[in-house]
């Protein structure tokens, strides 16, 4: 029998978030049994339809696990089901939380005013989704620093052996709530020449796998008596490869930016990667709000 059997004549939608693409699926009432290797193969590029990932809506009401119960309770109708495209689940993603909320509007599913907030449930934790014109802003939550104010006054807690770039180099672990890992290069040779498939080594090495974020600082620009940082990211993603984006990653990056440069350091952030732009404001009481495009392409149903 086909991996792809529990999909067979489900209507399929795929998207992408500044290129960072997915495949969206409703399961209003969770009745789809879709494992690890339906995923995969959907997701594979040459045998299946082609994802970073796949995003199943579900009813928050009707899932039954621990984290979608708790979205029900706070008010969150539908839920993240979110899984990379090797079939493993991560806590949060970003832009796929941008593309969902589009579909779920095209499907007719939310209805939401501009600037008005819908609530979204995900394994990390409930989060808000605000369209303010063609652009949706995710409020992502609280940041952590896994290796706390020690990390920050050294600069790094972790090395990073990157295929491409020569020895090992310091990166700074930010939970978005899921792991990542970002390190700063001196120029934009460098974060050309870096091969992200495979990457080498990360040590220490997270029990859960990590994202990685290579990135190089371009400036910062003043408007209206605010500091705005420019820079440019490439990310190889746990359960996916490298992307063209990740929104995660992206919040990641602007946190371990701003606290390498100390309390001057601007909170707002234009992070350019190779789909794309992503803005990422740090507020005062430690949230990442992520802005961006969402796109979908079309709809597919399996044979
Ligand atoms: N692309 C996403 C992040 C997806 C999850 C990630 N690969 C993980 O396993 O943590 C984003 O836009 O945030």
């Amino acid at each position: 029998m086909s991996l792809l059997a529990p999909l067979r004549g489900v209507p399929l939608t795929k998207g992408h978030a500044t290129e960072n693409d997915f495949v969206l699926l409703t399961d209003p009432d969770a009745r789809l049994d879709v494992d690890a290797a339906a995923v995969a193969a959907l997701c594979d590029r040459r045998a299946g339809i082609g994802a970073d990932g796949l995003v199943r809506a579900v009813r928050s009401a009707a899932l039954g696990t621990p984290e979608a119960r708790a979205a029900a309770a706070e008010g969150a109708e539908w839920f993240m089901d979110y899984r990379n495209a090797d079939g493993s689940v991560a806590e949060m993603c970003g832009n796929a939380a941008r593309l969902l909320a589009t579909y779920l509007v095209d499907e007719g599913l939310i209805a939401p005013a501009d600037g008005e907030p819908v609530l979204i449930g995900t394994r990390g934790g409930v989060r808000t989704v605000t369209r303010t014109g063609t652009d949706w802003t995710v409020d992502m939550g609280p940041w952590q620093l896994p290796g706390g104010g020690d990390a920050v006054t050294r600069g790094f807690d972790v090395a990073v052996q990157v295929r491409g770039l020569e020895g090992t180099r310091a990166g700074l672990r930010v939970t978005m709530p899921n792991p990542h890992a970002v390190v700063a290069l001196p120029d934009e040779d460098e974060l050309a020449a870096a091969d992200l498939v495979p990457l080498v080594a990360v040590d220490p090495e997270p029990a859960d796998g990590t994202n990685v974020e290579i990135v190089v600082p371009l400036g910062e620009t003043t408007t209206d008596g605010e500091a705005t940082g420019a820079v440019r990211m490439r990310v190889q993603e746990r359960g996916a490869g490298e992307t063209r984006s990740c929104g995660t990653g992206a919040c990641a990056v602007a946190v371990a930016l701003h606290a390498w440069g100390g309390a001057g350091a601007p909170r707002l952030w234009r992070v350019l990667v190779p789909g794309g732009e992503l803005l990422v404001r740090l507020t005062d009481d430690g949230r990442a709000l992520l802005t961006g495009p969402a796109t979908l392409v079309g709809r597919v149903t399996l044979r």
